[in-house]
């Protein structure tokens, strides 16, 4: 058996640290007693750990809060406590994805509590759980940035990483996604799948990260466990292998019959002060309900069936070995089976319980370490390259006033040390990492090294920014280059040859934007500052300064992000701000082509600069490039190729109506002419403004930017849901039943969207929910386009 790394724990840095960002004092505020007692809690379960595996050997280091806790006395915290690094096999990289308001939030703080990480639970509707501790996060209610937090069960290390639900955040899912093996999606029970959830479904897909589902809320009226799973089946067109019964539904929710143990888990359903750590364990036998065994004997002769067919090795047990009797078959075995298919994804093991009653999150928990995969069981080109050298991805930035920017990252391999030089191939640079920690939630573990597999966030990283690939050194990423070179000519593969950069995550386009101005012009470096930052942060979010007016320009998802990124400004950097009106990011295209001659001739010093260009515009058909060179014209353009493209596509970024960027534009170039000597920059001068020219008598069209909505409401408000659409140059797509809920899904100008939550509010009393997300840019029609010109003063 290997013997596991160990690291010891440094210092607790619970009282100094500050959180990620430092306005987190609420948190203190209104958990620093429980912070205090925690770290007992942690260090007593983490010595249990500790014991159970008699190679592990350990390292305790005493560390103390220095300070930062109103109240709080220096150095009475008793922060002995132990991290063990366990082998990289019983290490579990998970995300927890779902639509918003599946209770993610709520699983999470139920898994650290049972885990001996948090003494009380933490509960949203409060403002006081452990991962949602950004102040927006907890006025609002909702988690705007992944939290990643780590915790150990049953020997194993958990790095799980909350995801926001908001489809303003949806960049936020998919940067965790990237970097994770396995993930949990939680639904709520009583609706199924829901919008955003089929979105986050396909960013796992797009990743191949095996999953599971967590079917929660079962304590709430409505819950309907085999409506969900049929849900499952029809919107995910996953296969759900039911590994679990619920024991009642709605209020007369109790507990769960697990299908692979044959026994029934029931908690306590006495008290609501109950904090469901202990609950009772019967054989199935047991079971006084006649119906409910019935039930269960049948799904479970369906799951076996099922994991027959998916996996070949357990069809041949069912066959031979145990073909006299099913039930002997060892649970280790169908364990086994189930974790198999989990992986290959052909299949999804489905869980059920309510985080909120605090019932069915420990098996949950069991669930992940059984079937979710390790970081040995995901394997990538890349690691080869490096061997034992390291390679990590930095996956998210956070901004810490006090450290300045700190940096999550995923080790693929080799070990991560603190006090170390690192080496940025994206930004080909080297940074010194000062502090490497084990993040726990607000509270923060210190550590002086961590071996490959693990997430840890690290101090001192200022040029790394999400998506970077960091390695030991540049000569280390020589040497992978050359590996993956030699790798590449043997596959043919010429991608691998370049692809020492792991690859980042795709940012959509943003869809709004607005100015944003300073208090005093005084203020500005720390405006471009903070915005600095906090794009480092969020690749989602874009800074622009418009040529004309030098003023700076947001660019975000939504209104949400706008409207958050303009709180962090104040709250974090004490900035009032001032926000123009929001504005939709619109696109141009042309319908008609068009072709331009023009001459640039001018004296620059003693030299005479001269460049003729003839071009065509034209509508870009799906086979054709977007540059194409007239037969008649010299190959390579007399060495000015790359003038003449980078003239072309400077004029792609503003359009001849709005100004907004073109798309689906062709170009012919006829004719370059050059006097010998003309620079370069005058060449793409040029033929941008050749390119003005003729994209002015081209058949201009503006594209607007369509929403798919989805919004669920009462039945008494159907008629003026729909209305109200319509009024919004709405097309309605459909109308489904859910329960006593209609849903209605229908595509929506963006420009028609504007504050529409406030006016769903006031017309549904506040009852209806709704998700948007972009579908698609389309055209405008000719009266709705010269409205939009006449309103922005161009017609
Ligand atoms: N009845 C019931 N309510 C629950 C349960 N779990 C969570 N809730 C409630 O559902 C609401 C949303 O819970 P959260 O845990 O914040 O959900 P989330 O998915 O993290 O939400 P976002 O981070 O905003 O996407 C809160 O009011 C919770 O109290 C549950 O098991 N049963």
């Amino acid at each position: 058996m290997a013997i596991p790394e160990t690291t010891a724990c440094q210092q607790v840095l619970g009282g100094t640290f500050k959180g990620i960002r430092s306005p987190c004092y609420s948190i203190y505020r209104c958990g620093h007693a429980r912070l205090n007692r925690e770290t007992y809690s942690t260090s007593r379960d983490l010595q249990r750990s500790v014991s159970t595996d008699e190679n592990d050997t350990t390292e305790a280091v005493l560390g103390s809060f220095t300070g930062g806790l109103a109240g709080h006395r220096k150095g009475d915290v008793k922060s002995l406590r132990s991290i063990i690094t366990p082998p990289v096999s019983k290490i579990r990289n998970i995300g927890i994805m779902a639509h918003i308001d599946a209770g993610k939030t709520t699983t999470t703080e139920r898994m650290l509590y049972y885990s001996g990480y948090t003494r009380a639970l933490g509960d949203v509707d409060d403002g006081d759980t452990v991962t949602d501790f950004m102040v927006q996060e907890r006025e609002r209610g909702i988690t705007i940035q992944s939290a990643a937090v780590t915790f150990d069960w049953n020997g194993h290390r958990i790095n799980l990483i909350d995801t926001p639900g908001h489809v303003d955040f949806t960049v936020e899912v998919e940067r965790s996604l990237r970097v994770l093996d396995g993930a949990v999606a939680v639904f709520d029970a009583s609706a199924g799948v829901e919008a955003q959830t089929l979105t986050v479904w396909r960013q796992a897909d797009k990743h191949s990260v095996p999953r599971m589902c967590f079917l929660n809320k079962m304590d709430k009226t409505g819950a309907r466990f085999t409506y969900s799973i049929e849900s499952i089946k029809e919107k995910l067109k996953a296969r759900p292998l039911l590994l679990q019964l619920p024991i009642g539904e709605g209020k007369s929710f109790q507990g769960l019959i697990d299908l692979v143990t044959m026994e029934s888990l029931s908690w306590s359903t006495q008290s609501n002060e109950d904090d469901g750590r202990t609950f009772q364990k019967k054989p199935l036998s047991a079971l006084m309900d006649r119906d409910l065994l019935q039930s269960a004997k049948e799904a479970r002769s369906l799951l076996l069936e099922q994991i027959a067919d998916l996996d070949d090795e357990f069809a041949s047990l069912m066959l031979e070995e145990y073909s006299e009797d099913l039930n002997l078959i060892p649970v280790e075995k169908l364990q086994a089976a189930i974790r198999r298919i989990t992986l290959a994804r052909s299949a999804v093991p489905v869980l059920c319980g309510s985080a909120l009653k605090n019932k069915g999150v420990q098996p949950l928990l069991d669930a992940i370490t059984l079937y979710l995969p390790s970081p040995d069981d995901c394997s990538h080109d890349f690691m080869s390259w490096y061997k034992d050298d390291l390679c990590a991805l930095a996956f998210k930035v956070v901004h810490d006033r006090q450290r300045g920017p700190m940096v999550f990252v995923r080790i693929y391999s080799g070990a991560m040390k603190a006090q170390s030089a690192v080496y940025n191939v994206n930004k080909n640079c080297t940074e010194r990492m000062s502090r490497l920690i084990l993040p726990f939630a607000d509270q923060q573990v210190e550590i002086s090294s961590l071996p490959p597999g693990n997430i840890a966030l690290t101090v001192g990283l200022k040029q790394t920014a999400t998506g970077d690939t960091i390695v030991s050194s540049k000569a280390s990423a020589s040497a992978a280059a050359r590996r993956a070179g030699r790798a590449g000519e043997k596959s043919k593969d010429k991608k691998s040859q370049d692809n020492l950069v792991l690859a980042g995550v795709e940012i959509p386009e943003p869809v709004f934007f607005c100015t944003i101005e300073p208090p005093s012009v005084a203020k500005q470096p720390d405006l471009e500052n903070a915005l600095r930052c906090l794009q480092l942060e969020d690749p989602s979010l874009k800074v622009k300064t418009d040529p004309d007016s030098g003023q700076l320009i947001l660019c975000g998802m939504g209104e949400l992000h706008i409207e958050i990124i303009h709180d962090r400004i104040r709250r974090e950097y004490g900035l009032e701000t001032y926000l123009g009106p929001l504005q939709i990011a619109y696109r141009e295209t042309i319908l008609s082509g068009s072709r331009a001659s023009d001459t640039l001739d001018r004296m620059m010093g003693d030299t005479r600069q001269q460049v003729t260009v003839e071009l065509e515009v034209k509508p870009l058909s799906d086979d054709s490039p977007v540059v194409e060179y007239s037969d008649s014209l010299p190959s390579g353009v007399n060495g000015y190729q790359e003038a003449v493209e980078n003239g072309i596509h400077s004029s792609y970024l503003t359009g001849p109506l709005l100004g907004s960027p073109l798309q689906d534009v062709g170009v012919i170039v006829h004719k370059v002419n050059v006097l010998p000597g003309t620079s370069m920059t005058v060449v793409s001068a040029c033929v941008s403004r050749c390119m003005q020219k003729a994209l002015k008598t081209a058949g201009k069209q503006i594209l607007e930017p369509m929403m798919r909505l989805e919004i669920t409401m009462g039945e008494d408000y159907l008629g003026s849901v729909l209305a109200d659409l319509l009024q919004r140059r709405g097309n309605i797509q459909e109308i489904q039943d859910r329960f006593d809920n209609k849903v209605v899904l229908a595509f929506v100008p963006l420009a028609e969207l504007m504050g529409y939550s406030t006016d769903l509010r006031s017309a549904t009393s506040g009852s209806a929910t709704f998700t948007l997300e972009l579908s698609n840019y389309e055209p405008m029609n000719a009266q709705d386009q010269n409205s939009l010109l006449r309103k922005k003063g161009l017609l």
